[in-house]
């Protein structure tokens, strides 16, 4: 299959794992006989220095004709003091508006070997698995106005939502939650928030056409201590930008690291954008050491959900699983007696372990 993939590195650890993640899908393209083509774009911090735009023209074209793009992080301490509509982090919500993703899938599982490498109980992680559907071209994040306003000394950020916005996340949930455990928990501030109780009158209304799937409703104060005292009661969550940014974070200490978790956010007809959950990662960039896994699942994501490649897809995530059983990780994981490796050693590692890599090492060695 011959497929065009945009990628945007960005900023910081973005540009470090974005390496790692190109590389894999190198591995993939040449494994199965695919042709990838990959088209480097700025954006965030990178596209402010050379272009003076967080989100320039080039990249919105150029991700528009891509059949998927692949997104490492923005951000960073050099363009913090730069105007809201300036910011790196413009750039990242003006491409998820641009494409129109409005459904941002966070899934949180935890991989066998890093069952103990949470810092929370492993009877409570294993057998975890949440998919986090987060509401994301909306809400806190986009309504206007938005703005200082000198003349009150007052400054106002609005939550505004179209009920189409709310229907069509609600929806997505709703079909998510048949192909998996087929219950929905739906998270809101029902009882401060005029939108989150339209946010529930919706869910309930919606839930009558997807009788097969059981649905619950949490404050989201609440569901943030439910998720690391109870996860495994959770199967789809889905809920308002914000507080899906929140809680995601939350959820990945279930996963050992916030560097484990990837994600997809996809409109209606399968175009999506793949990228980690976590930033740019200031503290560590430059070092050598980020975690490349979050980076990498969201490409084999990508290959699963925008290019129906299932196998290749599996074939990822056991490298992955193979490696972690071998004892490697970044030091982001803390886990007793494994073997601290670097990011390009990790990409290496799961390089190694695809299963055509290995069938083609067998070949070899029964020649020598
Ligand atoms: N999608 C994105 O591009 C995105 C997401 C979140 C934050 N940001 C931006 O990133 C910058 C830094 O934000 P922050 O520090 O609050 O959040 P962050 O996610 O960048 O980092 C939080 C902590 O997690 C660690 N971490 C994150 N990813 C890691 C990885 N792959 N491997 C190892 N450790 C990892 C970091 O070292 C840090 O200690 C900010 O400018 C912020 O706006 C961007
Ligand atoms: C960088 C920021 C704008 C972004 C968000 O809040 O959506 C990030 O935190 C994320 O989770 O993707
Ligand atoms: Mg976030």
């Amino acid at each position: 299959m011959n497929k065009q993939i945009v990628v945007l590195p960005g900023d910081g650890i973005g540009k470090e794992i974005m390496k790692s993640a190109v590389r894999v899908l190198q591995a993939i393209a040449e494994n199965f006989n695919h042709q990838f083509t990959f088209s480097e774009q700025l954006i965030g911090g990178a596209a402010i220095d050379q272009d003076q735009s967080p989100l320039p023209q080039a990249t919105i074209q150029a991700c528009k004709k891509a059949d998927a793009v692949l997104l490492g992080a923005v951000g960073g301490e050099k363009w913090d003091s730069l105007p809201g509509d300036q910011r790196p982090e413009k750039g990242l919500l003006g491409i998820r508006k641009e494409l129109g993703l409005f459904a941002n899938l966070r899934p949180i599982k935890a991989f066998s070997p890093l069952l103990h490498a949470s810092p929370l109980k492993e009877e409570l992680v294993n057998g975890s698995d949440i998919l986090i559907i987060r509401e994301l071209t909306g809400g806190l994040y986009f309504g206007e106005p938005k703005k200082r306003i000198p003349e009150e000394n007052a400054v106002v950020d609005t939550l505004y939502y179209t009920q189409e916005e709310i229907e069509r996340i609600i929806d997505k949930a709703f079909q998510t939650a048949k192909t998996r455990r087929k219950h929905v928990t739906s998270v809101d501030k029902a009882n401060v928030l005029e939108s989150s109780r339209m946010w529930r009158e919706i869910v309930e209304e919606k839930s009558k056409a997807y009788p097969d799937v059981t649905v619950n409703h949490l404050l989201v104060d609440a569901a943030a201590m439910k998720l690391i005292t109870n996860p495994k009661q959770f199967d789809v969550i889905v809920t308002e930008n914000m507080f899906g940014d929140i809680l995601s974070d939350e959820a990945s200490v279930l996963t050992g690291s916030l560097g484990m978790l990837p994600s997809a956010s996809v409109r209606t007809d399968g175009v999506g954008l793949y990228e980690p959950v976590h930033g740019s990662a200031p503290d560590i960039a430059g070092k050598g050491i980020a975690n490349p896994l979050g980076m990498i699942l969201s490409a084999s994501s990508m290959l699963r959900q925008s290019f129906g490649m299932e196998q290749e897809a599996d074939e990822i995530e056991n490298a992955i699983q193979t490696t972690l059983e071998q004892g490697y990780h970044t030091p982001d994981l803390m886990i007793k007696n494994g073997t601290v490796v670097g990011t390009e050693e990790m990409t290496d590692l799961v390089i190694g372990n695809l299963a055509t890599n290995e069938a083609s090492k067998c070949i070899c060695n029964s020649y020598a």
